[in-house]
Parts: structure tokens; C-alpha cells; sequence
């Protein structure tokens, strides 16, 4: 059975020509020839354009005659790459020398044949040049593959928006240290867009191009610490079944984003300033050590400063990782990005449910005038849900916040309102408890899943249950 993929046989003898497509047309399912190297860029655009692509060529290295000095075949091998690097030259010539093939070597070609050939010599070069002309197309695809896969990763599905002085300055902030290769610590109540900050650092910086690759430390097992940051190899414990690679080594060139940083126990601390220190992290179970290149980001929303003070959190691991600070207001402290808020999130989910809605001056004075203790992800889920349960044209905010606007000044406790027990319903007073945990603590969630005795894995659903 012939070989799928395409040749090309360039020689200004005639007689080299149908020896060579004889005898690789026995092999090779298109073979093409040519007697004038002029011909070449037209020849892989056609075969291109027909969907069968050149794989392989073999060039002669001299055309006019009498001259055995090569030239002519550096010349169109350049011509060749520069018009499409993924095509394999094999050079051939009647006047062979070491240096002339080492030179050839160098200038891309994969291989030099020297003429006349065996049969078989020929043959086994065409076979490896093919073999190496699959593996660059699989580089190309994989590399194509990989830039598509980070542009996904490294795109939030939503806008980051602010229109208020604090969040401009945010804005100048984060352009101004993009450009650098500092690590950023950014610190803000839960909801009030530190990881889209981190994103908008990744994107406009001169990493961009490369992953954006994100840990929510506060997820991590902390047994699995290590292998989630490091990786480990198999069989270094009873799990490990297969190779893993470390977060470190997929952000390798990108930027590496340790969310949630604030809950990091001390003895896992040494192990990332250890890493951070050096530039280099150490699979579990490995014996080499690889070098890393990241920029990072961290998150935290608790204060680490309060941390180091109170011994749970390293000062020289904050010195490391805090060069550039970036504070993100909640939005009670910047009220009038409400507006702009709402009506990205109602045109949004508009679209997203097929609706046509719009809200009135009263209900956005509301929204505005409401101390929204879980920010912009609470805004965003609460307009959604009132997208979803509106039944006239209006925006009807109260289906969503309820009794929002009355919340403004009260504690929001259950235990501390007079008609905390206006209702039974366990799901109302387990809402109305979460919230009021989150306005106590000020949006921390670690702080207020603690109070509620509740992991924050456990919070963060309830989070997402009652859109807060
Ligand atoms: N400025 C903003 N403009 C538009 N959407 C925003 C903005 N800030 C936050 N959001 C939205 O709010 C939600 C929460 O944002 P994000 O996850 O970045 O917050 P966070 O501070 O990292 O929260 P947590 O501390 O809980 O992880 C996301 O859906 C995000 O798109």
C-alpha cells in the first residue's frame, strides 16, 4: 500500500527526475517533478490549495551547469522554508563533501543525499524525512491547538467594568504594572472582581500569549498541595498512578495565579517561598529540579498584614509576593459603578433568556442605595434571577433583592431583627443568616464561612444557591 502524502522532485536532469518518481511513485502517493526550481512556490501553492500539501522535496543544489558550488540550492532551500516551514528538504548533489552537507545540515535541510543513490538509500531518507515532516505538523497543530486553548483559558466570560474614581485607578494600576514582570498581590472582599483583575493583568502583559493558569488555594487538599503546584511522578505515593505536572510547569512562560492565598497553612508557605526563592520547583518523587518562568499574581481577601501579626501568615513569603498591591473596592464604596453594572448584567442575561426588560428609575436607586455585602457576584446572580422571574417588562428588583432596599441600614441578623422569626421557612433563614454572616465580616467569606461553622466549599454553594 502507497504512503499517503505528497513529493516534490526538483532536478535540472531529466533523467534524475523520472528515475527518482519511478521509483518513489511505487511508495508515495503523489509524487511531482519539476526541472526548474522557478517553478516551487507555485507548485506548493497549488498543491496546497488542492488540499494535498507538499510534505517533502528534494532539491538539487545546482542548476546552472558546470557550477558545483551550491549556491543555488541554499538559495531555494531559504525560499522553501520562508514560504512554508513545515515542508522537509533533502538536499542532493553529484559534488559531495562533508562541510557542503554540514552547511546544509544547518541551513534546515533534513537530510543530504549524495548522487547517484542506492535505491534503497534513497528510500529509507525520503521515509525519515517524511516521518520528520508528520512531526512538524503535529508541533504546528499542537502549538495551534495551544494557543487557542490559552486564549480560551485567558478570556473571562465577562466584561471587567468601572467607571468610578477608585476602580480607574484600579484600571491605571493594573496597566502600569502589566508591563512589569513584578508580582502583584491583589486584596478585596469576595466578589469584587479579583480574578478578573488578574486576568486583565495576564492579558496585557507581555505574557499574553502564553497560559493564564489559575489555583484556588482554598481548594487544594492540603495533602495534595505539593503535587497540585509541583507535580509528582508516578508511583511516589499510593495514588500518584501517572506522571502529573505541576501548576508551576503548565504556567511555564505565563502567569500563575494562586487565588485564596490568605489560606495557606505555614508549613505549605515555606514550600512556595522556597519555590518562588529559587525559580525552581521539584516534582514529588523526582530527582531533577525544573526551572520556571511565571509571572505571579495572588488574591487574597483577607488582611495579610493582620496575618503576619497574628503568626499565620509568613512576612517574608508577603514581602515576596506584595511588590504591587492592588486594593479593589467593594461596591458599596463606589456606588455610582452601579448603574453600570446593572445594565450590562440586564442586557447580558436579556440576551441570554430571551427577554426585553428594562428598569426603572425608582428600582436602580434601590439597587444603588443597597450595601451589597457579596459585590458584583451577588449584583450579577441577583440580576439574573430577576431576569428570569420578571413577568412584565419592568425588571421587578424586588423578586430579587427582596427587601433590599430596607436591608440598607439594618444588621441583616436574624437573631438581632425583631421579625427575625417572620417566617419558618429554613431556606429563608438560612439565606438571611449567610447574608448576614457576610455583611458581619464584611464580605470575607473565609472569615464568615468560620463564623458559620461551614468549610468554604460548603459557603460558596450556599453562595451560589441564593445568589449572593
Ligand atoms: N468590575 C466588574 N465588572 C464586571 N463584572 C465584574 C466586576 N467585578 C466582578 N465582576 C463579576 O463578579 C463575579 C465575581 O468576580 P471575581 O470572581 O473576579 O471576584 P473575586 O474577588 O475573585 O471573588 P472571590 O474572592 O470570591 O474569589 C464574576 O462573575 C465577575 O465577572
Amino acid at each position: 500500500m502507497k504512503h499517503t502524502g505528497s513529493i516534490l522532485i526538483v532536478d535540472d536532469n531529466p533523467d534524475i527526475l523520472i528515475a527518482a518518481r519511478l521509483l518513489l511513485k511505487q511508495h508515495y502517493q503523489s509524487v511531482k517533478t519539476t526541472d526548474n526550481p522557478f517553478d516551487i512556490a507555485g507548485i506548493i501553492s497549488k498543491q496546497r490549495e488542492s488540499d494535498q500539501p507538499i510534505d517533502v522535496i528534494l532539491l538539487d543544489m545546482n542548476f546552472s551547469q558546470d557550477s558545483i558550488s551550491g549556491k543555488e540550492g541554499f538559495y531555494w532551500l531559504k525560499k522553501i522554508i520562508e514560504q512554508d516551514a513545515n515542508i522537509v528538504v533533502l538536499l542532493m548533489t553529484a559534488y559531495s563533501d562533508i562541510q557542503l552537507a554540514v552547511d546544509a545540515i544547518k541551513a534546515g535541510a533534513s537530510d543530504f543525499i549524495a548522487k547517484p543513490w542506492q535505491n534503497e538509500q534513497l528510500l529509507g531518507a525520503v521515509a525519515a524525512a517524511f516521518s520528520h515532516a508528520k512531526d512538524k505538523q503535529q508541533v504546528g497543530k499542537l502549538t495551534r491547538q495551544k494557543h487557542g486553548l490559552n486564549q480560551a483559558l485567558n478570556t473571562p466570560s465577562f466584561k471587567f467594568l468601572g467607571q468610578s474614581a477608585a476602580m480607574q485607578q484600579v484600571f491605571n494600576t493594573i496597566e502600569k504594572a502589566a508591563k512589569t514582570d513584578a508580582n502583584i498581590l491583589i486584596t478585596g472582599e469576595s466578589g469584587t472582581g479579583k480574578e478578573l483583575t488578574a486576568h486583565a493583568i495576564h492579558q496585557a502583559s507581555m505574557r499574553s500569549e502564553h497560559t493564564f493558569m489559575s489555583v484556588d488555594m482554598g481548594a487544594v487538599a492540603q495533602n495534595l498541595f505539593e503535587s497540585e503546584l509541583f507535580g509528582h511522578k508516578k508511583g511516589a505515593f499510593t495514588d500518584a498512578k501517572a506522571d502529573r505536572i505541576g501548576k508551576f510547569e503548565l504556567a511555564q512562560g505565563g502567569s500563575l495565579f494562586l487565588d485564596e492565598l490568605g489560606n495557606l497553612p505555614l508549613e505549605h508557605q515555606a514550600k512556595l517561598l522556597s519555590a518562588l526563592q529559587n525559580r525552581q520547583v521539584t516534582p514529588i518523587g523526582g530527582s531533577k529540579t525544573i526551572d520556571i518562568d511565571i509571572r505571579l499574581i495572588c488574591a487574597t481577601n483577607d488582611n495579610l498584614e493582620q496575618a503576619v501579626v497574628d503568626g499565620r501568615f509568613r512576612q517574608d513569603l508577603l514581602y515576596r509576593i506584595n511588590t504591587v498591591e492592588i486594593r479593589l473596592p467593594a461596591l458599596r464604596e463606589r456606588s455610582d459603578d452601579i448603574p453600570l453594572l446593572v445594565d450590562y448584567y440586564l442586557n447580558h442575561f436579556s440576551q441570554k433568556y430571551k427577554r426585553d426588560l428594562t428598569i426603572a428609575a425608582g428600582d436602580m436607586t434601590s439597587l444603588c442605595q443597597y450595601s451589597w455585602p457579596g459585590n458584583v457576584r451577588e449584583l450579577a446572580h441577583a440580576i439574573e434571577r430577576a431576569v428570569i422571574l420578571s413577568e412584565g417588562e419592568n425588571l421587578d428588583v424586588s423578586s430579587v433583592v427582596g427587601n433590599t432596599t430596607s436591608n440598607v441600614n439594618s444588621t441583616n441578623n436574624p437573631i438581632e431583627n425583631n421579625n427575625a422569626y417572620d417566617t419558618f421557612d429554613l431556606e429563608a433563614l438560612e439565606q438571611r443568616t449567610v447574608r448576614a454572616a457576610l455583611t458581619h465580616h464584611q464580605g470575607n467569606v473565609s472569615h464568615a464561612a468560620k463564623a458559620l461553622g461551614l468549610t468554604r466549599g460548603a459557603m460558596y454553594r450556599r453562595l451560589e444557591k441564593y445568589g449572593l
